[in-house]
């Protein structure tokens, strides 16, 4: 999903397909879910502050039709020690059909490394968890 930065907040323009089905014709709630987390993760490199998701909450407002264009928002609400609050919509034209808000803990690039695999270098000249 391409994103771009606007304003303090990371917008996104997506469609899905039938990959992406629950109800036939419709997204899966947990494609939702999905692709609003993964703009929150666009908040976090705008803010250039590596953190995971400890918490998401998605309101499914009106059913999402495939094969129709989307447009996310999100931006981060506050801040409070390691904590990161943030918002997010999806909406299909004027109608706002999902709205989410998570809750993500900054922590150090060595959360990530312990994968085995490498992550961006850029991410090591950003803040771990100790900036909070
Ligand atoms: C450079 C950019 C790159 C960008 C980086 C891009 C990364 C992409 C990330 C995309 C999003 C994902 O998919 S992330 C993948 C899904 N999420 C995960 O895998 C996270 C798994 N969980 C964890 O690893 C851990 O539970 C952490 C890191 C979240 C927290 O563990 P911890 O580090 O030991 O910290 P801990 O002391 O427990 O918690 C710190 C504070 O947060 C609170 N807290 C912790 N979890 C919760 C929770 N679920 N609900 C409420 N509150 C919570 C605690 O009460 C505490 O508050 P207080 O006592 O201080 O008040």
């Amino acid at each position: 999903m391409q994103m771009q930065a606007v304003d303090g907040e990371v917008h996104a323009d997506l469609t899905l397909d039938g990959r992406m089905e629950g109800a036939p014709g419709l997204a899966h709630g947990g494609a939702i879910a999905a692709a609003l987390d993964d703009l929150f993760g666009g908040v976090l490199v705008l803010l250039e502050t590596p953190a995971v998701t400890a918490r998401l909450n998605v309101e499914y407002r009106l059913p999402v039709p495939l094969h129709t264009p989307l447009h996310l928002v999100a931006r981060c609400t506050a801040t409070e020690g390691r904590k990161l609050h943030m918002a997010g919509t999806m909406s299909a034209g004027e109608a706002i059909v999902a709205e989410a808000s998570a809750m993500f803990v900054r922590v150090e690039i060595a959360h990530f490394e312990a994968s085995g695999v490498p992550v961006p270098d850029a991410w090591r000249s950003w803040g771990g968890a100790a900036r909070g």
